[in-house]
């Protein structure tokens, strides 16, 4: 009786959890969404304990099982910097490639790029920031500097024919200098789409945005980068997340940023909080009848793998609900 109340239970509980494609999409939304997991990167970057090379390969495997298109793994940074990701290239060379998705890491230059290309990554992300002190603490450059800098990692890559993203952080606020204005974000997007990004992640690195921000930044951004070449990556520190993402997919953003379990947060942004989870994004789109291609209870598994592994409580809504059910 037990089990059959329980089996019926999961039944109902699988249900919601992707009732999604039956429902109809709402008008004026994307019809897919292209999700960016960046909690083997963002997410583990910022913990303080050195998180095993073996756990973190574990983790993008899982991860990759679950349909997720894009998985950023790690970072070709300065281990003096970020200790956590001093294991890139193990980790690379560890994983298993499930054909299909991307594998993709930051490099901050040249140095960077050349060490990921030799760990074969898929494509690799620049990363500046629309705040000058951020810029300073996070990649010890001006913006300018940094641009400067781009410029030579865009020429390698497109040597080698590798895709290169481009982040702009702090575009709903600084953690030091405060407001940052919409213009001022516009300006370093193109400048890095004009180097040759091909895609353009809006980065609420300290999660202050608020849907009314975020619809003032997609407007004057896009008006310099076209909309489709635009991403949004959310901290959640402010529990605004979600609503800014819904507020970009109104504006036509197609292309969102999260992170499994929620994890996540800036070496160089203190307070900032984990990304929003995958898990919460993946059941909104659900719910919208947004096309994600992810499976939901094997991403609830891979975040509560790591969860587990790193001894944390899941930061995903989505998933406490699902297991305080059962
Ligand atoms: C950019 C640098 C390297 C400049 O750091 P620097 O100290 O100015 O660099 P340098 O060129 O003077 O070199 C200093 C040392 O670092 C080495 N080095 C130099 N480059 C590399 C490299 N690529 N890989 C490995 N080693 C490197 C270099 O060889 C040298 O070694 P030493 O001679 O002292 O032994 C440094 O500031 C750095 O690594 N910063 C990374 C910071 C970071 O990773 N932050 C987190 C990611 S950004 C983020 O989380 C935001 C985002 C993307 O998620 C979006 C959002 O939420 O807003």
């Amino acid at each position: 009786m037990a089990a059959r109340i329980f089996s019926s239970f999961c039944s109902t509980l699988g249900k919601r959890l992707s009732r999604s494609y039956a429902q109809v999409g709402m008008a004026g939304l994307p019809s897919f969404v292209k999700i960016v997991e960046v909690g083997p990167r963002d997410g583990l970057q910022n913990e303080k304990n050195i998180v095993p090379t073996s756990v973190k390969v574990e983790f993008v495997n899982k991860l990759s099982e679950t349909g997720l298109p894009v998985i950023e793994v790690t970072s070709f940074v300065s281990p003096k910097w970020v200790p956590q990701m001093a294991d890139h290239n193990e980790v690379m060379a560890a994983i298993n490639r499930k054909p299909g998705v991307v594998y993709t890491a930051l490099t901050p230059n040249v140095k960077g790029l050349e060490s990921a290309m030799a760990a074969r990554v898929s494509e690799v992300a620049i990363f500046g920031a629309a705040s000058e002190t951020f810029s300073k603490k996070n990649i010890n450059c001006s913006i300018e500097e940094s641009l400067q800098r781009f410029q030579g990692v865009l020429t390698k890559a497109k040597e080698a024919n590798l895709k290169v993203r481009g982040y702009v952080s702090c575009v709903l606020g600084c953690p030091y200098e405060g407001d940052v204005k919409a213009e001022k974000v516009a300006e370093v997007a193109k400048r890095m789409y004009d180097l040759g990004c091909y895609e353009i992640s809006l980065g609420d690195t300290i999660g202050v945005g608020t849907p009314g921000g975020m619809r003032n930044l997609i407007s004057t951004v896009s008006r310099e980068v076209p909309i489709d070449h635009l991403a949004v990556h959310c901290h959640d520190t402010y529990g605004q997340a979600l609503a800014n993402i819904f507020a970009a997919l109104q504006m036509g953003v197609s292309v969102v940023d999260s992170s499994s379990a929620g994890l996540g947060g800036c070496p160089y942004a203190r307070g900032a909080s984990g990304n929003v989870s995958t898990e919460d994004v993946v059941y909104m789109m659900n719910g919208l009848a947004i096309r994600t291609g992810v499976d939901i209870h094997k991403l609830i598994e891979a975040g509560q793998y790591i969860s587990n592994a790193i001894g944390r409580k899941t930061g995903s809504k989505v998933a406490q609900a699902t297991h305080s059910s059962l």
